[in-house]
């Protein structure tokens, strides 16, 4: 039987703390005022953040950070430090090691996240696409309809400042990972999954073993609430609450009259063949309509007036990377995604026509320009023919060397190849192998009304300031000489 977590006062450390999940669960700790400690190869504004909340931090990962880790009681004895690891700490990892040696209690981070949903009314939300996205829109729609559920996401959304809130409820609103298999841990009162596709090859060799996780999570679950839309979730899961964006699915909850324009979405909302209501969401893309469906259905079923839903649903400002609007300079719109799966891609781009129909004085042409950079060589070289397929709603691709988050390339994969292979079915196709090169090519390349979104897990998104910097910088040219 594994050794459980220990929640009363026994120190924790996390080796990874500044990752986006074990960051959730180290701020939720630290504001239980337990002593918790935490080393990183990466020291960000979320170890910053952590810090603040009484975190110590160490400067960098080694071995003697177990050591200052451990407590000595007042009668010398020593307590070792529970540790924690991401998936992304590898067995070789000094600081790992050390734990090891000294015998420390060793823990995954799913494994204190599923203790901490043991103890609550867990609302879980998994699924291959969207965790982030409509975790925090579940976790917003409670907060803002009183019920003030803790919530740890896989993400930064503004209302609680950061990827974690400690709430005054029972409920906890977890976004529940399957890259790992880790999923396999939780239990929760509320399930959702939105879809099931194969997105991490470095995890599952078939979509059948992606499936078997979920179908277990599903088993653990009082309730499962999955997506119509996804023929897999209906015929593997059979969800007991379905969401469709499809009227003649027959789902609980469905959407119809759905407007998109480039300043939201407006659709009705139906519960098992009753009008609910009108919903407005100022996020753009159906694939948001669909989470918000997922976010509804949980709602309703703690008892949310739809009246006080879409009240709050209204004023949902979105997860930061998740077509985040970074700025507008030149009249060019700069947003940041996150997508990094071909059927994320074909969504988000989708989403970015749609806000490029947004009219601008002065400008008769507005192009979507994608910047992508290629996320995991195992993804890549998986499900390159897919990648090739995805762009057709982008006027420009531009395509970076690949983000390796940490793998090996067996097969020697590179971004020219996925460039190429976008080549195939798309005319406007360039590669720009480093960061530099991409602030080259697009002060070259855009035009003022452009749209550019940046798709990327990655670091991609470090070059947006300098690259909005350089067309503001246009822009005041562009106004001196035309006095
Ligand atoms: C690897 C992994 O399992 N990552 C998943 C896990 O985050 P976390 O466990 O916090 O992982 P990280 O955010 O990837 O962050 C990992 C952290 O670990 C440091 N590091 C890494 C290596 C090392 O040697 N030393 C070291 O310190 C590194 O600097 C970073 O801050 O849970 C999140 C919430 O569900 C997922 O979004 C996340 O990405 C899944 C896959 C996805 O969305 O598909
Ligand atoms: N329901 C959806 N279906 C397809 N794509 C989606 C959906 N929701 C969001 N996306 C796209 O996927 C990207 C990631 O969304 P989000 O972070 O919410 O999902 P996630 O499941 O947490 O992702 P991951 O686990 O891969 O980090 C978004 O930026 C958007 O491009
Ligand atoms: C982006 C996602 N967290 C991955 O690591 O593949």
């Amino acid at each position: 039987m594994p050794m459980a977590v220990d929640f009363n006062g026994r120190p924790l450390h996390f080796i990874g703390v500044g990752g986006i999940g074990m960051s959730a669960l180290a701020y939720v700790l630290a504001e239980r005022q337990l002593p918790v400690s935490g080393s990183d190869c990466h020291l960000t504004h979320i170890t910053r953040r952590l810090q603040e909340k009484g975190v110590h931090i160490f400067w960098s990962q080694e071995a003697d950070n177990i050591a200052q880790a451990t407590q000595t009681l007042a009668d010398d004895t020593q307590v070792l430090p529970q540790v924690v690891c991401s998936t992304a700490i590898s067995p070789s990892n000094p600081e790992y090691k050390a734990a090891m040696d000294a015998g420390c209690p060793m823990f995954h981070r799913s494994d204190i996240l599923a203790a901490l949903m043991n103890e609550s009314q867990g609302i879980a939300i998994a699924g291959t696409h969207g965790k982030t996205t409509t975790s925090s829109m579940v976790g917003y729609l409670l907060l803002k309809a009183g019920i003030d559920p803790s919530i740890v996401i896989g993400g930064e959304v503004a209302a609680w400042q950061g990827n974690a809130h400690v709430g005054t409820s029972d409920y906890m609103v977890a976004e529940a990972d399957e890259s790992d298999g880790s999923l396999v841990k939780l239990s929760a009162e509320i399930g959702v999954i939105t879809n099931i596709e194969l997105d991490h090859p470095d995890h599952y060799s078939t979509l059948d073993e992606v499936v078997g996780i979920f179908k277990h999570f599903a088993h653990q679950c009082d309730v499962v609430i999955g997506s119509a839309d996804c023929e897999t979730v209906m015929n593997q899961i059979q969800p007991n609450v379905t969401y469709s964006l499809r009227p003649e699915s027959g789902a609980d909850y469905i959407a119809t009259d759905i407007c998109e324009t480039s300043q939201g979405t407006t659709a009705e909302i139906w519960e098992r063949g009753q009008r609910l209501g009108e919903l407005h969401l100022a996020i753009l893309g159906r694939h948001n309509l669909s989470n918000a469906l997922a976010a509804i259905a949980v709602a309703r079923r703690l008892g949310v007036e739809f009246d006080v839903i879409s009240t709050i649903m209204a004023t949902f400002e979105g997860a930061k990377r998740r077509f985040d609007h970074r700025g507008f300079h030149n009249n060019i719109l700069f947003i940041d995604d996150y997508a990094h799966h071909p059927s994320e891609i074909k969504v988000t781009l989708a989403a970015a026509k749609v806000k490029s129909t947004e009219s601008l004085e002065g400008v008769n042409q507005r192009l979507v320009v994608a910047v992508f950079q290629p996320h995991r060589y195992s993804r890549i070289t998986t499900l390159l023919q897919e990648f090739s397929m995805a762009f057709a709603e982008a006027d420009q691709v531009i395509v970076t060397d690949i983000y390796s988050a940490g793998e090996k390339n067996p097969s020697g994969i590179t971004g020219e190849d996925v460039t190429s292979a976008i080549g195939e079915h798309h005319t406007q196709v360039s590669y720009a192998a480093t960061l530099d090169d991409v602030k080259a090519k697009l002060a070259a390349l855009l035009q003022p009304g452009d749209l550019v979104i940046f798709l990327t897990a990655g670091n991609l998104n470090q070059v947006i300031p300098d690259v909005m910097d350089y067309q503001a910088k246009q822009s005041e040219k562009t106004a001196l000489t035309s006095v």
